[in-house]
């Protein structure tokens, strides 16, 4: 399978911030690459960097094959990203949006194109509002649109989701998987958030402090066998004797909050919670965990990560 990007020792110094950090990896043609980590972590340098709006201070980047400091202009019209929030013109229309960015790309696109596009992206009906009158997701769709219009190989979104409400955060995640799916685009999509990127992505990194901390397949790295499950009762104290006198306790993780946190396999969650209420223990909540947070204590069997988000 062709490597559509392949990243190797990429760091940027800042002054005195080191934002990348020897970063390495490979995303595939067909690939959903989420790209994760905390604010701050130094996903908008990389993507900076692959999109050439700044110099590595070492590292090498291919796209497609070709180095991208001799072959810029070659790579990027393969390239469709959206980084921060997409600049458009509100007094227009989505369809004179389109059209616009269509011809400041060079691109000939017909009614019929430009229609279709709008629609693929969920905003068919609307094609002739002002893009004032927009909701924030509406929007960003607009702005993938944009993005599309050269019929690029490569998608880079840079928090895709950032700012947008529930519905909009589904229609963003529904559009990533259509162009994957449908299209048969690559895309590289980065965010904060572990359940935006566990429910689209076919490959995964995640970055700390501009290092690599793990890279790979979801399949392996969701794995449900490894499951952090949070429990609150009305007293977690005498909850937590108990556990700890029981078969459970193999699966206790150290605490991080007055709550109690267990790594198991997911289908045992109806034996816990059983069991839970055989003591008689008063339960508020028995719930999978979905943050970052928690997903480093899964994939990684030190604890010096979860220490760095919980100090
Ligand atoms: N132009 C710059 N000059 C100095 N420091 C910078 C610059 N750009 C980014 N940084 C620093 O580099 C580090 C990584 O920032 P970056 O924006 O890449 O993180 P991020 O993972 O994208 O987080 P966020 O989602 O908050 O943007 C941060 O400490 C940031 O303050």
């Amino acid at each position: 399978m062709q490597d559509i990007i392949k990243v190797t020792g990429l760091s940027k110094q800042f002054s005195n911030i080191k934002a990348v950090n020897n970063l390495s990896f490979t995303v595939q043609n067909g690939d959903v690459y989420g790209f994760l980590g905390q604010n701050g972590a130094g996903k908008s340098t990389t993507i900076r960097m692959l999109l050439t709006l700044i110099t590595p201070t070492e590292g090498e980047i291919e796209l497609f094959g070709l180095n991208l400091k001799t072959h810029r202009h070659q790579i990027l019209q393969q390239v469709g990203a959206i980084i921060e929030k997409p600049d458009m013109y509100l007094y227009l229309s989505a369809y004179e949006n389109l059209r616009l960015f269509a011809k400041l790309s060079g691109v000939h696109c017909t009614k019929k194109i430009i229609t279709d596009q709008l629609h693929m992206v969920g905003l068919g009906g609307r094609e002739n509002d002002k893009v004032k009158t927009f909701s924030q997701g509406m929007k960003q769709r607009l702005g993938i649109a944009i993005s599309l219009v050269h019929n690029p190989k490569l998608i880079i979104l840079d928090e895709p989701t950032n700012g947008l409400d529930p519905q909009g955060i589904a229609d963003v995640r529904n559009l990533i998987l259509h162009l994957s799916r449908e299209m048969g685009k690559t895309v590289f999509v980065s965010s904060h958030l572990l359940n935006e990127i566990e429910q689209v992505a076919t490959r995964v990194l995640i970055i700390d402090k501009g290092k690599k901390i793990v890279e790979g397949s979801a399949a392996e790295l969701f794995d449900p066998s490894q499951t952090i499950v949070e429990i609150d009762t009305l007293d977690n104290k005498q909850c937590m004797v108990l556990l700890q006198q029981s078969s459970w306790q193999q699966y206790l993780q150290p605490q991080r909050s007055h709550t109690i946190l267990l790594k198991l396999h997911r289908n045992s969650l109806p034996d816990l919670h059983k069991w839970l209420v055989q003591q008689d223990c008063a339960l508020l909540s028995l719930q999978p965990r979905h943050t970052l947070e928690d997903f480093f204590l899964q994939v990684t069997s030190g604890k010096q990560y979860v220490e760095a988000f919980t100090n």
